[in-house]
């Protein structure tokens, strides 16, 4: 018998499943954040997208809870002072911010999250969770970029010159990265497609198998 020759065979597993994974979606604004989030929601809905908080004012269409918290600026400071933030930034003039809350439950029930956030969010989670895969969005040229933000018609001219003047510093940010995918007009599918290759190849990393995500925390 071949089990008396090789004596009691483990039933144990042989790796370990993956450690949640902290994914950051960045990128200037107007490359398809928000539409490559809203698709990817559709694809793997057991991912949790975090939503987070802002001092912005609610575009029409925007769901509060669903596309931010929307708070006054001094309830966001409040937050701030308490320590509730893991991240907070100014964006484009508007408090941006993560409420830790949000990422260590949601980790803490072995679900991975996903955070859509500004350069300056990317780094500073890249500091405080090294182990987070940061994929920095692009669309194919700064004219179709500026064509979109034009074409979404949710800024005033004002504050589009203000998103288009921080991307060009924005792109100085890609070799922070650890992915860039290209948004390329009418190729949405595809650039889905590539964030969720992303996802399932690291989530197969051999060092994730032990690692333990957002122990940081
Ligand atoms: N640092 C940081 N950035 C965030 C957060 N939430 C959203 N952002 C980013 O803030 C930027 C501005 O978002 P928004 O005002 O919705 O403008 P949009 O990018 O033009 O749609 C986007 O790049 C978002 O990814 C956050 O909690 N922290
Ligand atoms: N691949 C694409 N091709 C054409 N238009 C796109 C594509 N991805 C997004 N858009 C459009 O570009 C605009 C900006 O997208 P949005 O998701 O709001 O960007 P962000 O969240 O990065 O600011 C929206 O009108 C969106 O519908």
């Amino acid at each position: 018998m071949l089990e008396s020759q090789l004596g009691n065979l483990s039933t144990e597993p042989t790796v370990a499943p993956a450690k949640p994974l902290v994914v950051v979606i960045s990128g200037p604004s107007g490359v398809g954040k928000d539409a490559v989030i809203k698709q990817l929601q559709e694809a793997r809905p057991d991912l949790h997208f975090v939503v987070t908080a802002t001092s912005r004012q609610r575009r029409p269409g925007e769901q509060e809870g669903v596309d931010y918290f929307f708070v006054s600026e001094e309830r966001f400071k409040q937050w701030v002072h308490a320590g509730d933030m893991l991240e907070h930034a100014v964006v484009y003039g508007e408090y941006k911010g993560i409420q830790r809350s949000q990422v260590t439950n949601a980790l803490a029930r072995g679900t991975d999250v996903v955070l859509r956030l500004d350069v300056q969010g990317a780094a500073t989670i890249r500091h405080l969770i090294p182990e987070a895969v940061s994929i920095f969005l692009v669309a194919e040229s700064e004219a179709k970029l500026v064509s979109r933000l034009i074409a979404r018609k949710t800024e005033p001219l004002d504050k589009m010159l203000v998103r288009v003047e921080t991307a060009r510093q924005e792109m100085s940010c890609i070799q922070d990265f650890d992915y860039v995918v290209n948004n390329r007009d009418g190729e949405l599918d595809q650039a889905v497609g590539q964030i969720e290759a992303i996802i399932v190849a690291e989530k197969l990393k051999v060092w994730r198998q032990n690692a333990k995500a957002g122990e940081s925390l």
